[in-house]
């Protein structure tokens, strides 16, 4: 039930007409009109949230953005804003974070097409755990080319396509949930995008089993993965040389019955990478030209290292999932803002999802078990498998792998 456009003791009376003490529990809980006037007032003044105008004999006048309504629901606090024209509104979405700080991690911000109006919702409670269901996914992503299905925010399920926004980062500190996320998002990708192939290095030697059958390879150690990293590099040049004749610029303009499936490969733990220069190279190649080329990364790590993600790699990975970090600087490095060190410990499976943007956002949990029932259908038998490696040509480029940690 929605209580809208109503005073606060308006809302709590009626709950309590309603003869329920929960409703007005909650209506309770949300925050008093003039309280979210007056902190909205005062973060966009000291967060610098203003249009400047250069008024008579050249003094500044701040136009503020003004506040168009404050609504209590009984699950969440919303306010409407405008802000001044000529105004730039990407100065409010960078700022997004100062609004979290304000109002805590259940505030959200969304802007209207008009580029004017945002509105600010403050949730008091978050999304519940839930599980993995095929069916809810399947109509959440619809007809996206790669789709990565993120999970539940409180504005709804999300998903997006990793063809416009290529190469996925999902870091975590040890049971948060980064596992879970990281089987999930292949689960999906391996249910829905026909004639996927899929790469799995398993740097930890603890997951990526599920994978095996479905996937074209899995490997458990830099060896293996360096030889995936160079068959990946002469497929990218392959694939070039198509884009070239075809004189296209995106695997997606060729025509269908030439154009070659998407790749993706996933690294656990990429961490471990860190003195593998000559693979760590390869994925940096990747990352840089593999969009047109539909070749994408999934790399997973449980601490952010500034060293493994130095500017050009951690720019390339677009999209960030940052679930609990141990500390601020670990976050910083992973999406850019301490968020991910805020998300409390029993908080399994929430993230701090970044693309154009923070979003708070739970994720399905689906455990081995379930996740192994749903990808028999995909499982290649072992007859099969040999028969591939069989068919396979040698690798004519041999190179050295420093083999550090592993
Ligand atoms: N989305 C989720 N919803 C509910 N519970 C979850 C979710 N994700 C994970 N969990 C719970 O948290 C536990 C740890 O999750 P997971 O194995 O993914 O951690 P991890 O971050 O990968 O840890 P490690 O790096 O040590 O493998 C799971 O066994 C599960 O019980």
């Amino acid at each position: 039930m929605i209580v809208s456009g109503v005073t606060l003791a308006a809302a709590a009376k009626l709950a309590g007409a309603g003869g329920s003490g929960g409703a007005a529990w909650l209506v309770w809980r949300g925050m008093p009109e003039q309280v979210v006037r007056r902190k909205l007032m005062h973060l966009f003044r000291f967060g610098n949230l203003f249009y400047k105008i250069n008024g008579y004999k050249g003094r500044e006048l701040r136009e503020y953005p003004r506040i168009k309504r404050v609504t209590q629901y009984f699950d969440r606090t919303e306010a409407a804003f405008v802000v001044p024209l000529g105004m730039d509104p990407e100065l409010i979405n960078k700022n997004e974070w100062l609004f979290r700080q304000m109002f805590g991690p259940g505030a959200e911000l969304t802007c209207s097409e008009d580029a004017k109006t945002f509105v600010m919702q403050v949730y008091s409670t978050s999304v519940a755990p839930f599980e993995y269901d095929c069916e809810q996914i399947d109509q959440c992503i619809g007809k996206l080319h790669l789709p990565i299905y993120v999970g539940r925010s409180r504005s709804g399920d999300m998903a997006y396509d990793m063809v416009e926004h290529p190469h996925l980062l999902i870091a975590g500190e040890t049971g948060s949930g980064k596992s879970v996320a990281v089987r999930s998002v292949l689960t999906t990708l391996i249910r829905t995008v026909k004639g996927l192939e899929l790469y799995c290095a398993d740097m930890k030697r603890s997951e990526f089993h599920l994978f095996r059958g479905i996937a074209q390879e899995v490997v458990i150690d830099a060896v293996g993965l360096h030889s995936i990293v160079l068959k990946l590099r002469r497929e990218m040049k392959q694939r070039g040389d198509l884009l070239d004749r075809h004189e296209v610029a995106h695997v997606n303009d060729l025509p269908e019955w030439d154009r070659p499936s998407y790749i993706v490969l996933a690294v656990d733990e990429v961490a471990l990478l860190k003195k593998e220069k000559s693979i760590m190279e390869g994925i940096e190649e990747i990352s840089t030209i593999g969009r047109a080329l539909g070749v994408f990364l999934i790399l997973s790590m449980q601490r952010p290292d500034a060293d493994v993600l130095d500017g050009k790699l951690k720019n390339n990975l677009t999209v960030r999932m940052a679930f609990r970090l141990p500390d601020e600087i670990n976050s910083r490095i992973a999406i850019d803002s301490g968020e991910a060190a805020a998300i409390k410990q029993s908080e399994k499976g929430r993230m701090v999802f970044k693309l154009d943007g923070c979003k708070y956002v739970q994720g399905p949990r689906l455990d081995l078990k379930e996740a192994y029932e749903i990808l028999a259908p995909y499982r290649r038998t072992e007859a099969v498998m040999q028969q591939e490696q069989a068919a396979e040509p040698p690798q004519q480029e041999v190179e050295y792998v420093e083999v550090g940690l592993l």
